[in-house]
């Protein structure tokens, strides 16, 4: 099975939409784990064993992996969800040169989908699309405020926004049915101008949570017609109980919270 497919037997199977953001800010950490072997691993261990019940998948963000430990924390995370039956997301951004981006695709060795920036063009995306058991979500319209700096520029030649035209192109390069989108929450209506530009191809909606984003848009808007996508959370889900002792299970209900908050629209 590829990765969409695995993606919506998880969805379907657990009724979640919820993918639990693994980013374990070091100067965050609780003081339990601080001190433990990779605290990053510790830390995320008992993140998946409170939240695995209702998260369609995991998306550790590469940037709080940096480093040897970091890595290993990253590879026992990824083993320890897998064990769980719980898809993992790459959150890497990778996008690079043809023999660059061929190296960075090893990345897919491990993890189940990836994240990629697709601003160098098709070939920087070729070994990443040509996986094809293996996911690819491509930024497409993100969640930040600079998002709009350069994806709300409006192409002269093609009478569209460079994001609209980043969604048409990735729909057109899924020859795999292995694409998916990065369109954030917190601008709705461009979210849904991206589900009219690709309505086949799920999205992977962040946002929510910490950024304050539309969660009943990120649900209308985040799935196809066949019920795939998903809507990340990760500082409101993994931190949420910062400054208690039983933290993970703070985690858990956070988890359990967003998943009938999302639930409610679908
Ligand atoms: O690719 C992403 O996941 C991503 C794209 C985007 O547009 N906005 C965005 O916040 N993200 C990531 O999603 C996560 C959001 O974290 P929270 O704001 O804590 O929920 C971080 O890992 C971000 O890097």
């Amino acid at each position: 099975m590829g990765f969409f497919e695995d993606l919506a037997a998880r969805i379907d199977s657990r009724d979640t939409m919820v993918c639990v953001g693994l980013d374990p800010d070091p100067d965050r950490l609780p003081e339990d784990v601080r001190d433990a072997e990779l605290p990053r691993w510790q830390f995320n261990r008992r993140i998946i064993d409170a939240t695995h019940e209702c998260a369609a998948c995991y998306k550790p963000n590469a940037a709080f992996y940096e480093g040897a430990d970091g890595w290993r924390a990253l590879a026992e995370t990824i083993a320890y969800a897998h064990g769980k039956d719980v898809p993992v997301i790459l959150d890497a951004k990778r996008g690079d040169i043809g023999n660059t981006a061929r190296q960075y695709a090893s990345a897919l060795d491990r993890a189940d989908a990836i994240t990629v920036n697709p601003y160098m063009g098709r070939d920087s995306l070729q070994p990443f699309l040509s996986r094809e058991e293996k996911g690819i979500f491509a930024l497409c319209r993100t969640s930040n405020p600079g998002g709009k700096d350069f994806q709300n520029l409006e192409l002269a030649s093609y009478d569209e926004y460079l994001y609209e035209h980043v969604a048409r192109r990735m729909a057109e390069w899924d020859e795999h049915g292995n694409v998916g989108l990065v369109v954030g929450a917190t601008r709705p209506e461009e979210l849904e101008r991206v589900r009219e530009i690709a309505p086949d191809l799920p999205f992977l909606v962040p946002g929510v949570g910490a950024q304050g984003g539309d969660v009943e848009a990120a649900v209308e808007h985040g799935r196809t017609a066949a019920g795939v996508g998903v809507v990340n959370s990760t500082r409101g889900i993994i931190f949420a109980g910062e400054e208690r002792e039983d933290w993970d299970r703070a985690a858990g209900a956070a988890a359990k919270r967003l998943r009938d908050r999302l639930n409610e629209y679908r």
